[in-house]
Formats: C-alpha cells, structure tokens, sequence
C-alpha cells in the first residue's frame, strides 16, 4: 500500500463536489493501492454542508480513506496538497458582464494559486473545473511561481467524453472502439471537438461521418451540451462533470492508454497556440506529465476552428490582465 496521498477539492459542497467525493474515497482517482486524505475547502456558509457530505463519507466505510479535514482558509486546506481539484467558482448570475464574472473568479483563483504556491506539497497537481476554467487555471497559475507551470490544468475531458459519446451513438460503435479524439481550445461554446485524426474500430472516423453532420450537429451538440443539461436537469452537469475529473487524473498520474485524451494545459507554442495560453490539446500522459501529441497535420476547416477558440483565450487572458488579476 503507499502512502495517503492529500487530495483538496474546492467548493466541496456544491453539486459537483457530491458526486465527487465519494468516488475519490473509492480509489477510483488515483487507484486502488492509494489511500487519500481530504481536505474540503468551502466558504464559510458551505461548511456545515460540507460537514454533512464528510459524514456520509465515513458512513462509507471506505478502506481508502485516511481523513477528512474540513476548512474555509485556502492556506490551510492546501497544505501538504498532492493533488488540488478546483471546483468551487463564482457562477454567472443574471445580468453579469463578462469582465464582473472574470474579477469575481480572479478573487478566488488568484488566493487559492498563492496558497497553492505557499502551502502545496512540491508535487502538486492542479486541475481547474470552476468555470471559466481555462482562464481561471491561468490566474491561479500566475500566483504560484514557485510551481511548474505546467502542474496546473483544465477540464475539458467532459468535452471530451460527450464527443465520444456523440460519435459513437452515430456510429453504433462501442466508446471503447472510438481513440485519437481532440478537443481543441476553451471549455465554452467555442471549443472544437475534432475527428479528423480519429479512428472508429480502426478505420478513420472520416469514413464514417461526413462533413456536413460535423459541421451542422456534432460540433454544436458537443460545445453546447452543458447548456442542453441545463435545460433539462435544471441544474448544470454534476455527475458527468465529477467523472471527467477523475478521468482528467487518474490518467495524469497512472498515464493514458492506447489513445490519446485531451486536456487544457499550458501551451509550449504548439499548433500556433501562444505560448502559455491554457488551451485543450491532444494529450499524452507519460511518466505523471502531460505531453502534447505533436506532428498532426490541421487542415483548414480545423484550423479555422481551433483558431477561433484560442482567439477567445487569448480575449480572456487581455481581460483578466487589463483587470490587473495576472
Ligand atoms: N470544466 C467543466 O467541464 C465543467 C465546469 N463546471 C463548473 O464547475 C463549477 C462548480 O459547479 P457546481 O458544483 O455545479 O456548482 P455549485 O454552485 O453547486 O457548487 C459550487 C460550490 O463552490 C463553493 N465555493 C464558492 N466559492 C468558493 C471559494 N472561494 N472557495 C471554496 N468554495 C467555494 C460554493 O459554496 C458551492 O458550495 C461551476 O463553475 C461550473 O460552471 C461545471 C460542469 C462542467
Ligand atoms: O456551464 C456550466 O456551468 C456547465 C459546464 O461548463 C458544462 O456542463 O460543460
């Protein structure tokens, strides 16, 4: 058995962090040899809540888990933190500017990177989900200097994960037969979910679906399904959103499999993203470090793609230091 390893998740009682918790205490995070300790953070007015979930927890039983520490200071819930899972976040409310939610977020996720920086064990791990989520994983970064850049992340494996769900409900294709998809860009509407270098049962995806249903319902279905869950649930993707998080890390630390995922990360320059910029990649994990899958060749309808989206990114990042947050 290893060592407990210290998992913070932020916004702890919110919807997401309920379907979270409980399968991070299963080992199905970091695997089954591993026990983890969590530490909850949550403002003050989530706390009890929190205390309510940390007792389901331990009416769990589960072998894996060593401790619960609940806290409403950043500092004290990340130190000694291998792995921060940033969920909590300021949501956009009606009548909200874009640049109000940016500030908002920049408020949390500029502290919790300085205490990230201050307080986090020397292999900490970073994956942002608190929307938006590419640009709050650059604040955060911005504050912790001290860390690797490149240990701080965002999710877009939910993106990720409704592609290959949409591609083989076309198909009638298993998921398990579906590899090499790509999420390019922001976690927003703007995002591109892209097939062209992947393959359906080992023929190319191209093969099997045409231009126009990407164009006209996979793109738009993939890059608007959180809204589509909305409307629906009345509430926004928890469950799946939880999911793709443990994906996200449980692959970043015991690697990827056959084909490669995708994940938001700070850009090396590749692909013409600008450097730094915390976009959606094809990304390999090796060695307990993401690589960028290099030497794919983008033909225009992607390239004009991916280049909008980053164009958003790099808006985003102007904004947030316009507003002084980086
Ligand atoms: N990247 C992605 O694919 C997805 C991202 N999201 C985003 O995840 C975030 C969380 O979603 P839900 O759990 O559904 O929201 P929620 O509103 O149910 O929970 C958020 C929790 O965060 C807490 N919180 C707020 N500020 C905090 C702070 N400074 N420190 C610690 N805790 C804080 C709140 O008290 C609340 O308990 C949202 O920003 C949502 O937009 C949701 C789905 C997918
Ligand atoms: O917009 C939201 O809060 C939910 C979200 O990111 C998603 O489901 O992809």
């Amino acid at each position: 058995m290893n060592q407990p390893v210290n998992v913070t998740v932020t916004g702890a009682a919110g919807q997401i962090g309920y379907a979270l918790l409980f399968r991070i205490a299963s080992g199905q995070l970091l695997g089954p040899d591993t026990p983890v300790r969590l530490r909850l953070l949550e403002i003050p007015q989530g706390v009890k809540a929190a205390e309510g979930t940390a007792m389901e927890l331990h009416d769990c039983a589960f072998p894996l888990l060593s401790g619960i520490d609940i806290f409403d200071d950043a500092n004290a819930a990340f130190d000694g933190a291998n792995v921060g899972l940033l969920v909590g976040a300021r949501p956009r409310t009606a009548g909200m500017e874009r640049g109000d939610l940016l500030e908002a977020n920049g408020g949390i996720f500029g502290p919790q990177g300085k205490a990230i920086n201050d307080n986090a064990a020397s292999d900490i791990r970073v994956l942002v989900v608190g929307n938006p989520a590419n640009t709050n994983a650059l604040i955060a970064q911005r504050h912790a200097p001290d860390v690797p850049a490149e240990r701080f992340t965002a999710m877009t494996r939910l993106d990720h994960n409704r592609a290959l769900s949409q591609l083989a409900q076309k198909t009638g294709t298993p998921v398990s037969q579906i590899e090499n998809l790509t999420i390019w860009g922001n976690h927003s509407a703007t995002q591109y979910p892209d097939v062209f270098h992947a393959t359906i049962g080992g023929r190319p995806a191209t093969e099997l679906v045409d231009e126009a249903w990407l164009d006209g319902e996979f793109i738009p279905t993939v890059a608007k399904r959180g809204a589509a869950i909305i409307d629906a649930r009345g509430a926004s993707s928890a469950a799946s959103a939880a999911n793709a998080a443990i994906d996200h890390v449980h692959d970043w630390v015991n690697g990827t499999g056959s084909s490669w995922t995708s994940a938001a990360i700070p850009s090396d320059g590749s692909y013409g993203v600008p450097e730094g910029i915390i976009s959606s990649f094809p990304v390999r994990s090796v060695d307990g470090r993401w690589e960028i899958v290099q030497g794919l060749e983008v033909n225009d309808f992607s390239r004009q793609r991916i280049d909008a989206s980053v164009a958003e990114l790099v808006g985003e990042r102007d904004a947030v230091q316009e507003l002084g947050l980086i």
